[in-house]
């Protein structure tokens, strides 16, 4: 089982479900499912509750994250659990852009006006590459599977008194909309490839598995239950908990279960 990691943040929700056990009265932004510390190639995985937006931001990637002492970049990818009638995820720009015009919107918070705001809904999966300029909305449970660093340049906060990192983010933001191919709706019923690297691979689950779908795995692979009886080894896994193994033939999803399969690339 892996080890959890709470994370408060100003825009977490008290109180995310039962599913994730007496997280005390604080804004939960985020739990972590953190690979043991000598794993350094295995993706991270989290959900995240919010009750607000998060920043508009984005990631550098691995060149320009590794010239700033970070192990890798941030590639990242989710996948919508719940959400409000309304919830929304902003991902790119809606339109072309250069530097001093991003610097001007994010300054001012025009930005937000520039944003590709595209309404969510439960089962649409998105990846978002680093470079992408991006914001979650509020009220959402997502699962995000990204690589493991946790570098984030912030260009605008909603008058959040947490620091921006506008040259940082200037320097890598791609300045024209995009959306990328893997983004889709997902059958809940059928198991999918999401994710086929360059930086880790992901597949969506779902009871009967049969381990032939993941012939391609290799090395530690991550378990992320989403609904069921998902078990490894008999042992089961529950929601709000998540596990490593690296013998997908250990893995057993009975009926109506359903999960996220992570490794690295
Ligand atoms: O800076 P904020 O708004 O707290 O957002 C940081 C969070 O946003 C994410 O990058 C998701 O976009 C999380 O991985 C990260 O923890």
């Amino acid at each position: 089982m892996l080890e959890r990691r709470i994370v408060e943040k100003p825009w977490g929700r008290r109180h995310p479900g039962k599913d994730f056990g007496d997280l005390g009265d604080g804004r939960i932004g985020e739990i972590w499912f953190l690979p043991p510390p000598d794993d350094t190639r295995s993706p991270l995985l989290k959900f995240l509750f919010t009750s607000e937006r998060l920043s508009i931001q984005v990631h550098p990637d691995d060149k320009v994250a590794r010239r700033t002492g970070a192990p890798c970049g941030k590639d990242e990818c989710w996948l919508v659990v719940t959400g409000d009638d309304d919830a929304r995820i902003g991902v790119g720009l809606n339109r072309n852009t250069d530097h001093e015009a991003l610097r001007a919107a994010a300054l001012d918070g025009s930005i937000m006006d520039m944003i590709d705001w595209r309404r969510a809904h439960v089962d649409d999966f998105i990846y978002n590459p680093a470079g992408t300029i991006h914001a979650i909305g509020a009220g959402l449970t997502i699962v995000e599977v990204q690589q493991n660093c946790d570098t984030t340049y912030r260009l605008y906060d909603y008058g959040r008194e947490r620091p921006l990192h506008l040259d940082e983010a200037l320097e890598v933001a791609h300045l024209s909309p995009t959306r990328d191919e893997r983004d889709c709706s997902i059958d809940p019923n059928a198991a999918s490839e999401l994710v086929r690297g360059p930086y880790f691979h992901l597949h969506h689950l779902v009871a009967p598995f049969d381990p032939a779908t993941v012939a391609n795995a290799k090395g530690m692979m991550t378990l992320l239950p989403l609904a069921g009886d998902c078990r490894v080894a008999e042992v089961s896994i529950l929601v709000g908990q998540a596990a490593q193994f690296d013998d997908p033939n250990l893995l057993d999803l009975r009926k109506g279960a359903r999960a996220l399969l992570a490794w690295a690339a």
